[in-house]
């Protein structure tokens, strides 16, 4: 069966190109989108996130800080998943025109799909191209199609399945679920795994797709008669077992928005049929009328809505970051425990900030830096606050206390870091010195030529030693070395500094009368200021 797309050309209002470069001839010789493996699930049932391939799709320059929509298909093994993402893809290749289902004899390519018992996708790939969608607001966002790893096959054991499927529903904004007697499996014999393991701040779609629906005469096919399946389904009522109850409790507080979809059965040549390659000609019409509803329902651009992750839109960059983040979590216990949290959270925020104001960032205004500082505390600290973990509330305050002073504390050196590229504040130094010399110079000079030699000579001695002291913290600037010493020569000159300032300040007020002498009009204005502020 065909597994990669042919060439494509125009794509209408998407990307007009390829919106990366393949840099290596290796992987991506011919300059095709493909799927990219960016989870794997290996033998010992461990799993391997590919930064890397991540990196490369979310980190090119025209997607990292594009808010993105990622979608997939969750669901049982063997169901067409993959079948349903290639629609996706080719409406997405061809969302130009209204026909975007194109030739009917052309086969189905892009993400790996076939029939046969045998599982077919594992673990979780990424469509190499992300495509950036003009939404009718004139916001572009990008839009990621991911296809995940079937639940339930023979060689998977029940962790992977609830891990890949939370891994899935947490990360991507909007999941399409394929079977809904499947996901009720899911959430009912493994609830409490796939449960516990989903992040439980609400932020995603969650759509559930009836595959093979076969009473249209009790609800009609597509998202009407879905809804009201759904709501059927979903009552809950008082007969029923406690644990069943709960799930759908639990369904509706996991997700903002859960609608449904009824698809009919595809016939016989796709469900039976070896050879069959995905022609839409061979696929039922019934099928086909639903499908051309279903997908523009699902991907056009009025209809794509970038949800918040803790109130804040995600970026393609934020995203990657959050892969990493998650996927740090479920490599280690059954539950996240809070430190595990605040371990990947501490350093997302230290990596946040360094965006901000790291070392090759300009000086940014401290009124500034602090106001981003409170926006990426908030951040850091939703996300730890939004994972559930192991060991009630009470022991993980103690980890979001020492994540909050952590915090705090890489703000004080970001501070320190930041007044460091200020100009002013790195001359200070030998500005400090060459005053000093400057005016020890011209002091020797007029006490030398009164006649006052004693005084001259102890000018001319401090105007040497601060010669000598600039001379040397030019040289630690410059090698690094004795930086202790430097210190010491900045501290003097700082306080040398400040202290010339607030006399020269203070000078300056003991003398108002002279400048108001001078300048009789200003006294006038600077009265009536004076009575502006008894009056307020
Ligand atoms: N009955 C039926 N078969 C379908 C439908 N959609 C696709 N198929 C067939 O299902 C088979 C499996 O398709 P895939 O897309 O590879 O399934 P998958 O869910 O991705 O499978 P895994 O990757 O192994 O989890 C193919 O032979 C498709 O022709 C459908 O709606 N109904
Ligand atoms: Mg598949």
């Amino acid at each position: 069966m065909a597994k990669h797309r042919p060439e494509r050309d125009s794509w209408g209002s998407l990307s007009d190109k390829n919106v990366y470069d393949w840099s290596s001839e290796e992987e991506e010789p011919d300059g095709r989108a493909r799927p990219i493996q960016v989870l794997l699930v290996k033998d010992d049932h461990t799993f391997e996130l590919d930064e890397t391939a991540l990196s490369r799709i979310l980190l090119s320059e025209e997607v990292r800080d594009r808010e993105v929509v990622a979608i997939s298909v969750a669901g049982a093994f063997r169901k067409g998943k993959s079948f349903l993402m290639d629609f996706m893809l080719r409406y997405m290749y061809n969302h130009a025109s209204e026909n975007w289902l194109g030739n009917p004899e052309e086969p189905l390519t892009g993400f790996s799909w076939r029939g046969g018992s045998e599982r077919e996708t594992t673990g979780i790939q990424i469509w190499s191209e992300v495509f950036l969608v003009d939404k009718p607001d004139g916001r572009k966002v990008a839009v990621l199609l991911m296809d995940t790893q079937g639940t339930f096959d023979s060689q998977s054991t029940l962790r992977d399945s609830a891990t890949v499927f939370a891994l899935s529903t947490m990360i991507i904004l909007k999941i399409t679920c394929y079977n809904i007697v499947t996901l009720f499996q899911l959430f009912t014999e493994y609830g409490r795994l796939a449960m516990e393991e989903t992040f439980l701040k609400p932020f995603q779609s969650m759509i559930f797709l009836v595959r093979d629906w076969s009473f249209p005469y009790e609800f009609p096919y597509g998202q009407e008669g879905g809804m009201k399946f759904l709501e059927k389904r979903l009552k809950i009522s008082e007969n029923q077992h406690e644990e069943l109850q709960n799930v759908r409790k639990h369904i509706h507080s996991c997700f903002t928005n859960i609608s449904c979809f009824l698809m009919p059965h595809p016939g016989l040549k796709v469900a039976t049929n070896p050879h069959f390659d995905g022609r839409i000609k061979e696929i039922d019409g019934e099928f086909i009328n639903n499908l051309t509803v279903l997908v523009p329902w699902l991907l056009s651009p009025r209809n794509i809505d970038v949800k918040e992750i803790n109130g804040s839109k995600i970026t393609c960059r934020g995203l990657l970051e959050y892969f990493k983040a998650y996927i740090k979590i479920y490599q280690g216990e059954e539950l996240p425990h809070p430190k595990s949290i605040y371990q990947v959270t501490s350093p997302t925020h230290c990596c946040h900030f360094s965006q901000v104001c790291g070392g090759d960032r300009p000086f940014l205004a401290p009124s500034e830096l602090q106001a981003r500082h409170g926006v990426i505390r908030e951040e850091a600290l939703q996300v730890f606050k939004g994972v559930k973990k192991m060991g009630g509330e009470e022991f993980s305050r103690r980890y979001l206390q020492q994540l909050e002073g952590e915090i705090d504390e890489v703000f004080v050196q970001y501070i320190k870091h930041n007044d460091s590229k200020n100009i002013f504040h790195a001359a200070r130094t030998p500005a400090t010195l060459f005053v000093v010399i400057f005016v020890m110079y011209v002091a020797a000079g007029i006490t030398g030529f009164v006649g006052v030699d004693i005084i001259a000579s102890l000018c001319n001695m401090i105007l040497g030693l601060a010669l000598i002291t600039l001379c040397t913290w030019a040289y630690i600037r410059y090698s690094g070395e004795y930086r202790e010493l430097g210190a010491v020569i900045d501290q003097v000159a700082g306080a040398l500094w400040d202290q010339a300032l607030y006399k020269l300040y203070n000078v300056a007020a003991n003398h108002r009368h002279l400048y108001h002498h001078a300048f009789p009009g200003h006294q006038v204005e600077e009265v009536a200021e004076e009575q502006d502020k008894k009056r307020d």
